[in-house]
């Protein structure tokens, strides 16, 4: 794990935009494609707006997969529908083709959603396993990341990768998520964490690996912090 501090946030995101893109690199000349989940909430929009502008021409974008690690199960066109903030700050503006983009199927029910979604996937992996060049993740101040909130059914140590219908109490809402052994497989993990509320969220991920109570703490492998915490 390396944790980047930095002292302004637009300076976080251009640092990891800029991991983003070398990695995308190095995996399209290694073998042609580019399999890039990304994060929902607030924080990636610039970083996405950054991709989709400063870094339009760096790469082929035509061979890069795109994911969602988790979503809200809310219409496709609803504000709080994570694929939509991904369609409107990078997917449209980089005109990316619908066969390259995976999202959450929420006119489905959350469990048929999740199942759909898994198999999408899998399909798109050759039914083998399925492992991420790339997951983006953020993280709430009560340490959840993607849709592993504290307390809840996906919240648990599994050795099996899945994608799973989570009710979240607090939110009285259902979500769809990766877990964290599917996350856990991809060959690098990305976290983008600001603001002052985040930080005692981020000290005790960072004191406690794999403790339930801080689900961002599951996430293990080859994982990086973009943070500013001022
Ligand atoms: O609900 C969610 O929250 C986390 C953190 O979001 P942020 O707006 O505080 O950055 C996000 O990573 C996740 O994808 C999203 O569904």
């Amino acid at each position: 794990m390396q944790t980047f501090s930095f002292n302004t946030t637009p300076e976080a995101i251009q640092s990891l935009a800029k991991h983003i893109i070398e990695s995308a690199k190095a995996c399209i000349e290694e073998k042609g494609s580019f399999n890039l989940v990304l994060t929902g909430g607030n924080s990636p929009k610039m970083l996405y707006n950054i991709l989709a502008d400063q870094y339009k021409n760096e790469i082929n974008w035509e061979v890069v997969y795109f994911f969602i690690g988790d979503e809200r199960h809310v219409p496709s066109n609803h504000k709080d529908y994570n694929g939509l903030m991904a369609r409107e700050n990078l997917l449209n503006p980089l005109n990316i083709k619908e066969e390259n983009i995976f999202l959450v199927n929420t006119s489905l029910t959350p469990q048929e959603a999740a199942e759909d979604y898994y198999a999408r996937i899998l399909k798109h992996f050759n039914q083998a396993t399925i492992n991420f060049d790339f997951t983006l993740l953020g993280m709430g101040a009560d340490a959840h990341t993607a849709s592993i909130f504290p307390g809840t059914t996906i919240c648990k140590i599994n050795p099996n990768e899945s994608i799973e219908a989570v009710f979240v109490e607090k939110l009285n809402s259902w979500r769809i998520s990766f877990n964290a052994t599917l996350i856990n497989q991809s060959k690098e993990i990305a976290f983008l964490v600001f603001g002052k509320d985040k930080l005692d969220a981020f000290t005790s991920v960072q004191s406690h690996p794999n403790q339930l109570e801080y689900p961002a703490s599951l996430i293990q492998g080859n994982v990086f912090w973009y943070t500013n915490f001022n």
